[in-house]
């Protein structure tokens, strides 16, 4: 007995190491005797490491270990195991705080005269005398977009790209162009201003001659990667296309046979159809649906195609995209071939193209362009924002670098996992703490993480976390005590809201229009909502988890500083990542740190500062969090999923990264920590290990084709909608890696 308590004595205090507490779980597993001796023994240790460990705290840490023994008093998963030896070590570990254990940060000056930036807005309208009028455009056209959209002066890239395919209009040929221009500087415009300017002109050229009517089929289809960016190119197109009817005889009609529409997926296949039979002029739609209605509905008439746009090209060529796309020529290239009718009907207007154009946009093209333009353009003609406009030769002989808006403020965070959710919670109240004239101002925030799961989990935590001791908890001293972290919670007065794949059509356009129309709000998202979306006023960027392909760096903090307006960009990184911040420099993306520890003392007052106060305040939210996360079954599976998921997205990254980004270098009890879990899900590789447990050679790799074929299937369908990361879909990408490993 003796030889037992001076073991408890030397292991179990606050400070002690795991490998001290490994070396207790191994002595303790050598006690000798029957079970009854056993029992008793154990009993002893237990009180004896209570005794000690409270013998040897400081105020503040009694203060913590009161809230954690409330917290497991309360909590029937651990009660369930108080009794074994093992969870006697796993509760010390509880005890140890989010401050410690963690991983050096590496030092990174945090001075501010890293590279100055240049604050003048690079992708706002432009002051000069170029207007939309000069470059030709139709008078009504001009008036309209300046009365519905409030546009009346081009950005630069407009009035680079616009009078580029104004152009060809009085020249006898057509060509193709690709546009790279930075995030929110107008590319939607770029393309549909010249295709409406052509087709009011068309209208006027022919009217009444009983050619033009919504029967003559799909004049220009535009291909965007996402449901809810097609949703947005249709709303802008109804608003350029419903010019009011002009009292001049041969302006009269304009273009009321203009059909818009879109087909996008997710909605049902048999009124699409009908739609289009009637004919819909101007068609948006998503590749998956398009190549579907192209190979099986027959009534839908291709055949005088003028236009083909790829909005956001480089992600339509991304994996499980491409093939559709190439589908999408073939078939379109078949059947747009000339007839006389149609030679017919191009020769009653010179506006009408001489050929089938192509037009590329997006921000972050670069050497995938001459791969995508060998089977989809034909001699094009690039236009960058800050090149100048050049033949493609040219331009794959330069190396883009991506660009980012000058006026955004980009910043990073390195944080040790343990500590992610409350510098989270303490960016998220820093952010709506901002008075202006004593108000509270409104903000719109976007927080990107890898995966659907996580989305889930954590816009339910911080919707009903705050709220989780006065619905759930029976109030106990230690609530009263915890009184002033449960208004930190409160302090963020904003509407959470989430949007990711997995979710249906309805509710997604539903969430997308709800915050798009909100002026305040927190949008918990995958990549789904990166490229292209113009969410109006996002005043700040959160890159809770860093994107898994650079481009998604550049279109997800693109979702704010937006046609010249300010922004905020923070990205979160682990210590073990530091290197991604050179990765970014060699793409002129220039990112200043900020202390996590500003940030978290945030949370409590400047005095409190500087004594570390915010230590206990920070723990206490933490504990907060993992009590709701633990208190309901349902809870904890979604933190579970929600932390597998993490690990599966976080194997995605792409293989230029993946020295930075390797689950390897992932401590999983601290990941663990930043989904409100005390420790890791020990079902990490469950999923794929039952499917391959006592299973021979033969089977295992029969088992893993199959999960490879079935994420092939899959990948335009998952892929595509960005819902990676989902803790069903990513069962075969992960037996996927797995067979890398094993091949390995
Ligand atoms: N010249 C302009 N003046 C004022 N507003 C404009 C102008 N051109 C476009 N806009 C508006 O700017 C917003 C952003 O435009 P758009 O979505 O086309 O940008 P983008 O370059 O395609 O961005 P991203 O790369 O993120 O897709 C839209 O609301 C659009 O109506």
């Amino acid at each position: 007995m003796d030889e037992s308590n001076n073991l408890i004595l030397n292991l179990v205090t606050e400070n002690s190491s795991d490998n001290e507490r490994t070396s207790l779980r191994s002595k303790l597993k050598n006690v000798g005797g029957g079970w009854k001796e056993k029992k008793k023994v154990r009993k002893f240790l237990k009180k004896e490491i209570r005794k000690h460990s409270r013998n040897n705290l400081t105020d503040k840490q009694r203060f913590l270990q009161k809230s954690i023994t409330t917290v497991n008093n309360n909590e029937s998963i651990q009660e369930n195991n108080l009794n074994s030896q093992k969870n006697l070590v796993n509760k010390a570990q509880v005890i140890s705080s989010i401050f410690s254990y963690n991983p050096e940060i590496p030092n990174v000056r945090y001075d501010n005269n890293s590279k100055s930036i240049d604050h003048k807005p690079s992708n706002a309208p432009i002051d000069d005398i170029s207007s939309f009028k000069s470059m030709g455009l139709d008078n009504d056209l001009v008036e309209n977009m300046k009365n519905k959209l409030g546009v009346e002066k081009p950005t630069n890239i407009q009035s680079k790209a616009i009078p580029v395919l104004m152009s060809s209009i009085n020249k006898n040929s057509e060509f193709d162009v690709i546009v790279q221009s930075e995030t929110g500087s107008g590319k939607t415009l770029i393309y549909l201003l010249p295709i409406l300017h052509r087709l009011i002109n068309i209208t006027i050229d022919i009217q009444n001659n009983g050619l033009l009517s919504r029967s003559i089929g799909t004049l220009a289809i535009i291909l965007t990667p996402t449901r809810e960016l097609a949703i947005q190119v249709v709303s802008v197109l109804e608003c350029l296309t419903n010019i009011p009817p002009s009292k001049l005889t041969s302006r009269r009609h304009l273009n009321h046979w203009i059909v818009i529409g879109n087909v996008i997926g997710g909605k049902k296949k048999q009124s699409e159809k009908a739609r289009l039979r009637k004919g819909i002029n101007i068609l948006v739609c998503t590749p998956g649906r398009l190549l579907d209605h192209l190979q099986n509905t027959k009534s839908f008439l291709v055949k005088n195609l003028c236009w083909l746009i790829l909005d956001e090209a480089d992600r339509l060529l991304e994996l499980g995209f491409e093939e559709t796309l190439q589908s999408i020529v073939k078939i379109l290239d078949e059947k747009t071939t000339n007839s006389e009718t149609k030679k017919q009907l191009f020769s009653s207007s010179k506006f009408w193209p001489k050929r089938r154009q192509t037009i590329l946009c997006s921000a972050t093209l670069k050497d995938d362009v001459k791969r995508l333009a060998g089977y989809t353009l034909f001699n094009p003609i690039f236009i960058g924002g800050k090149d100048d406009f050049s033949p493609m030769e040219e331009k794959n002989e330069k190396s883009t670098k991506f660009s980012t808006p000058n006026q955004l403020k980009q910043s990073y965070i390195i944080t040790p996992a343990k500590l992610r959710l409350v510098t989270l919670l303490a960016i998220l109240k820093l952010t709506f703490n901002v008075k202006q004239n004593g108000d509270l101002v409104n903000r719109k925030i976007i927080v990107f993480v890898s995966c659907c799961d996580s989305v889930d989990f954590h816009f339910d935590l911080f919707k009903n976390a705050g709220k989780f001791s006065k619905l759930d908890g029976e109030k106990t001293d230690d609530d009263k005590l915890q009184n002033n972290d449960q208004s930190i919670f409160a302090i963020i007065p904003a509407k959470i809201f989430r949007l990711h794949g997995d979710l249906t059509q309805n509710i997604r356009t539903e969430i997308f229009n709800e915050f798009s129309r909100s002026n305040s709000g927190i949008l918990f998202c995958t990549d789904v909502a990166a490229r292209g979306l113009d969410l109006p006023d996002v005043a700040k960027i959160i890159q809770y988890d860093p994107p898994t392909d650079l481009k998604d760096y550049v279109h997800r903090v693109g979702r704010t500083a937006r046609l010249g307006k300010e922004g905020e960009a923070i990205l979160f990184i682990l210590p073990s990542e530091i290197e991604y911040i050179n990765i970014l420099k060699s793409q002129e993306i220039f990112a200043k740190p900020v202390r996590v520890e500003t940030i978290l003392g945030s949370l409590v007052t400047q005095n409190e500062r500087n004594q570390k106060e915010y230590e206990v305040v920070a723990t206490n939210i933490q504990l907060n969090f993992e009590r709701y996360v633990l208190s309901n079954p349902k809870r904890t599976t979604l933190a579970q999923k929600a932390y597998s998921s993490y690990i599966r997205a976080y194997a995605t990254h792409t293989s230029t990264e993946k020295h930075i980004f390797h689950v390897k270098k992932l401590h999983l009890g601290h990941i663990a920590k930043s989904f409100g879990l005390r420790e890791a899900p020990s079902n990490i590789n469950n999923i794929i290990s039952s499917k391959l447990d006592n299973k021979g050679d033969h089977k295992k790799e029969k088992i893993l084709n199959k999960d490879q074929k079935s994420i092939k299937k899959r990948n335009f369908e998952i892929m595509n909608e960005f819902s990676i990361g989902n803790y069903k879909s990513m069962i075969g990408f992960f037996a996927d890696q797995l067979r890398n490993v094993l091949n390995e």
